[in-house]
């Protein structure tokens, strides 16, 4: 993303992160092994046990496309290109 004029007023902070929706302990609780899995599809990531990672599975986060709209439509960021992850280490240890 890029920051039009108006992001001056956020000090150019709008892209920082997108936030989460559950907690870790929520996460851990309520997000499934097909549900990480899915979420997880064609990217490495650092443990064997997926129970390892829940916490900071990507349905733990708010959708970052809907983060991204909602920023754009009020004009304080401006998309640029879309970067997929390959690879990721995720988790408390
Ligand atoms: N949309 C996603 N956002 C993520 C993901 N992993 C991290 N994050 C961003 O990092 C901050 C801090 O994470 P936290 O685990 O220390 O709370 C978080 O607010 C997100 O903006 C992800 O997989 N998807």
């Amino acid at each position: 993303m890029t920051g039009p004029e108006k992001a001056a007023e956020s000090f150019y902070s709008a892209n920082h992160g997108a936030g989460r929706t559950l907690s870790r302990s929520a996460a851990i609780k309520n997000i499934s092994r097909e549900q990480f899995e899915k979420s997880m599809a064609g990217v490495i990531y650092n443990s064997r046990n997926y129970k390892d990672l829940l916490d900071e599975a990507p349905g733990a986060y708010k959708d970052i496309d809907q983060v991204v709209d909602t920023l754009t439509e009020i004009g304080m960021t401006r998309p640029a290109a879309r970067l997929l992850p390959l690879a990721v280490i995720k988790g408390k240890d």
